[in-house]
């Protein structure tokens, strides 16, 4: 498990120009929802291009536990013969999700519809993540919900017998939360009705589409209103999954802050609801270009070409905050190196994140010469076109602080340290050697 592993400090040093391929694993997102969705299918679910990181690991081994069979047939290729909706079985053990918030709610929300129990728990991070926005909800389909204090982990679920279908407006913008309740619909009689005010990521929408079942989304005065008429037979899908897009962040990074570089990043998903980094970019000067735009497994994707070249501060509205929630870390590095202010508004949900994502974003910039502000739900960083570096970021297992502070020290004056490199292996277990084949200088 990625939270047993010993602390990893890595530095990485000013590098020549970046080039070639920077081919990025399987969308994180897309992967857990495969496993999860294949192991309520009825048949045999082939997925191919799953993320191997460990996140997806942890919950490729609950669906086992969960009674699916699940087995790996090759590099990225995984079968998963399913028990169809409401046939999940008792697990033996407890739920162990490591650091992935995505996996844990999603697979409480998979399960609270079942009269099983199930124990979920989870590393450091995981542990001190908050839950009950996803267990307020599943109680209301009739789940009995233990958990420790304030609503963290560890959980104990006994899932309803009878469960009640529920309409539910999501207090905050979380395809996590919003997933885990049409999970649960889906073993709930009638039509399950989530409400939110800013749309976010839809992947679970798409594929439960993609597995058979009754689903629509419609945009009314009350936001994006997603409607799931429970109890589909889910029928086993072959599942190709996109490359990542929050991964490919990190290259594309690389690529527009050393000088000289110029790189190829293929078949990244382009979902709308995923672009908000690739927006803001275009909007700084960056220089991208989109190729081969085409259709794969039901999401968008594309080739992109990235060159380095002279950026501009710019304003992230809030509203654009879901559609790159996981891209802020890399964003402000990328805004220390260009010229003028960066605000990102709207950002108050990375304060829950693997880490509080402001503050340690902030303190680990501020530790290598940049300025920054904060406020509970904004960040400002103040671009100067060069970074000094020489200092050492904490990364209070994040994978993605740690990727973006390695990041940041490819065009620093000094060398960037960072304190652990290992919880990268949860979303992107190849970073380093994908990095190091495109000419980044780091170890
Ligand atoms: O549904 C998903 O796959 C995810 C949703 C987001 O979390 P929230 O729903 O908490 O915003 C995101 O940060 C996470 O990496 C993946
Ligand atoms: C927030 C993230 O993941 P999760 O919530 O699944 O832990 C992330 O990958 O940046």
């Amino acid at each position: 498990m990625s939270h047993s592993s010993d602390p990893r400090p890595m530095t990485a040093r000013r590098s020549g120009p970046l080039t070639g391929t920077a081919t990025v694993p399987g969308d994180k997102s897309i992967s857990h929802r495969a496993l999860i969705l294949g192991a309520l299918s009825v048949g045999e679910t082939r997925i191919t291009g799953l993320l191997e990181g460990q996140d997806v690991l942890d919950t490729a081994k609950a669906m086992a536990a969960f009674g699916a069979q699940v087995e790996r047939v090759g590099d990225g290729e995984w079968s998963v013969h399913g028990v169809g909706v409401g046939g999940y079985s008792e697990p033996d053990g407890v739920i162990d999700c490591g650091n992935s918030g995505t996996g844990v709610r999603l697979i409480m929300g998979a399960m609270a519809t079942t009269p099983i129990a199930a124990t979920f728990t989870g590393d450091a991070s995981l542990s001190r993540r908050p839950m009950a926005r996803v267990t307020d909800p599943l109680a209301l389909f009739g789940a009995q919900i233990t958990a420790r204090e304030g609503g963290r982990l560890p959980i104990t679920i006994r899932g309803a017998a009878n469960p009640l279908p529920v309409r539910y407006h999501t207090p905050v913008a979380s395809a996590q939360i919003k997933s885990a309740i049409l999970l649960a619909g889906l073993n709930a009689p009638g039509e399950t009705v989530v409400i939110e005010t800013e749309p976010t990521r839809d992947h679970s929408e798409r594929m439960l589409a993609g597995f058979g079942a009754d689903i629509r989304t419609e945009r009314t005065d009350e936001g994006h209103v997603i409607t799931l008429q429970g109890r589909p037979e889910l029928r086993a899908q072959p599942v190709a999954v996109p490359r990542d897009p929050s991964s490919a962040a990190f290259p594309v990074a690389a690529a527009l802050i050393v000088p000289g570089s110029e790189i190829r990043v293929p078949g990244v998903s382009r979902n709308p609801t995923r672009d908000g980094l690739y927006v803001t970019l275009l909007e700084m000067g960056a220089d991208i270009i989109v190729e081969n735009e085409r259709e794969e497994g039901g999401e968008p994707v594309a080739d992109l070409v990235v060159r380095h070249g002279s950026l501009k501060g710019v304003t992230v509205p809030a509203g654009r905050a879901a559609s790159m929630i996981d891209e802020f870390p890399i964003l402000s590095v990328i805004a220390a190196f260009a010229e003028g202010r960066t605000v990102m508004n709207g950002v108050s949900e990375l304060r829950v994140k693997e880490s509080d994502r402001i503050d340690a974003m902030a303190r680990g910039l501020e530790a290598n010469g940049v300025r920054v502000e904060e406020t509970k739900d904004s960040l400002t960083v103040h671009g100067m076109g060069r970074v000094p570096g020489g200092g050492t970021a904490v990364t209070h297992l994040d994978h993605r602080i740690a990727m973006s502070f390695l990041v940041l020290g490819l065009a620093t004056e000094e060398p960037v340290s960072i304190d652990d490199g290992a919880p990268i292996a949860t979303s992107f277990p190849d970073f380093l050697p994908l990095m190091r084949r495109i000419g980044a200088d780091l170890g």
